[in-house]
């Protein structure tokens, strides 16, 4: 892959494709920019190269075409404080091409949300081939995006001969990350997973006992295997088609000498509430109608005394409702021992959107080593999948 630094942009216009799928509250503010700041080095270096730039990006899920509330219009304002200067906007990803054109060297336009064509998450090569016309280099900056095989994510580096596609600082930088964790980390080494489902995460987790000394499961997932070694989780979350995986993976983890620790204690509540009644109990034995809503103390302290002894230290997934501040002391705890284990010089990588808002959310984000801005994309790579993004620039 070509990077950003052995290219030369000047009097090019570059077709940068960008991850800008940000949070918009109800007014259309931009409630978390981690994206858009991410991307301002790649899109600077060009701008002083004295290219131009044309940026492509999706915002949500549009389906059936053009949707008010996923306009990309609505961060118009906020890049050019980013990047102090006037950006242009193009109203339709098919009718760009003379706005593009009429780029002036150091000038920036901003194409409207790809994924008002259909076209673009099928990744037809017809539609891909228009965006492609919109410059004469492409770089590809949306590492959020990485592992989709859309038009603008990957089909349209074909249109582009290889010395031309450029993967951009961003991308070239979260790879960096990843890999720094899967291949040279250093010992001890402590993945924690937490959030909702063991389905979205099985892939990884099986994957990480070949790489881990320990691997910490909290969150709601730690309910179903307390409920498949036989303990009582009340209402607490519950994948029952997932119980024989999880004493599946604890069977793993022992044959592979990985230190799978379980919580052994919960915050519970009498309902899914901020002013719930709350208590603590073993994990095994929460009664009916009450749920497992945090960690207990016991836990917290078993957590974080691991954390803070590892040299390596991989996140994803709160480990409680940590949306709820009554339900957020093992999510903090947690953060906190990171952040002090990355100062005593632990490299930390925190991967997915909500442990990445959790972190930002308590304060945590200059603490820690490293903030993935992708969510699936980082998942996938460390699976050992490949990243159409990616393999499109080759
Ligand atoms: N004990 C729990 N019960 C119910 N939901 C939980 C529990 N612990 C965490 N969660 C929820 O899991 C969600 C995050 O899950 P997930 O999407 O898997 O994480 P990530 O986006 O970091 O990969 C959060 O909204 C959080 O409230
Ligand atoms: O937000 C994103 O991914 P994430 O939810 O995995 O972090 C990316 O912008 C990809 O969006 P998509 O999952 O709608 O393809």
């Amino acid at each position: 892959m070509k990077t950003l630094d052995q290219y030369n942009f000047a009097g090019k216009r570059a077709v940068v494709r960008v991850d800008f799928n940000v949070p918009l509250d109800k007014s259309f503010a931009i409630t978390d920019d981690t994206r858009i700041r991410a991307a301002t080095p790649t899109i600077k270096k060009i701008l002083q190269d004295g290219g131009s730039v044309v940026l492509l990006s999706h915002l949500g899920r549009p389906k059936g075409g053009p949707e008010d509330k996923y306009s990309l219009k609505h961060l118009v304002a906020r890049l050019g404080e980013e990047y102090g200067q006037e950006v242009q906007f193009a109203t339709d990803a098919l009718d760009a091409e003379a706005q593009a054109q009429a780029l002036q060297p150091g000038q920036i336009l901003l194409v409207e949300n790809v994924r008002f064509y259909a076209e673009e998450e099928k990744g037809n090569a017809e539609f891909a081939a228009k965006l492609a016309k919109l410059g004469d280099v492409y770089v590809n900056d949306a590492f959020g995006a990485a592992h989709r095989k859309h038009a603008s994510t990957a089909v349209i580096a074909e249109n582009f001969a290889p010395e031309d596609r450029v993967g951009g600082y961003l991308l070239q930088g979260e790879l960096d990350n990843a890999k720094k964790v899967l291949e040279e980390a250093e010992r001890p080494f402590t993945a924690i997973m937490g959030g909702a489902k063991i389905s979205d995460k099985i892939l990884i987790i099986e994957k990480l006992l070949d790489k881990v000394d320990n691997l910490l499961i909290g969150g709601g997932m730690a309910y179903t295997f307390a409920k498949a070694q036989g303990g009582s989780i009340g209402n607490s979350l519950l994948e029952a088609d997932k119980m024989d995986l999880a004493l599946e993976l604890i069977e793993k983890a022992k044959a592979k000498g990985v230190n799978l620790v379980l919580p052994t204690d919960s915050l519970i509540a009498d309902k899914f509430a901020n002013d719930a009644e709350t208590k603590v109990t073993p994990n095994s034995q929460i009664p009916d109608g009450w749920m497992g809503l945090d960690l207990g103390p016991d836990s917290i302290q078993a957590f974080s005394d691991i954390v803070r002894q590892s040299k390596t230290i991989l996140w994803n997934g709160p480990m409680g409702v940590f949306e709820m501040s009554n339900f957020a002391k093992g999510t903090e705890s947690v953060a906190q021992a990171i952040a002090d284990a990355t100062q005593q010089g632990a490299f930390s990588l925190i991967g997915g959107g909500d442990s990445a808002a959790a972190v930002n959310q308590l304060g945590f984000s200059e603490q820690v080593s490293y903030i993935s801005t992708g969510g699936g994309a980082l998942l996938e790579y460390m699976e050992g999948k490949e990243l159409p993004g990616v393999t499109a620039l080759g």
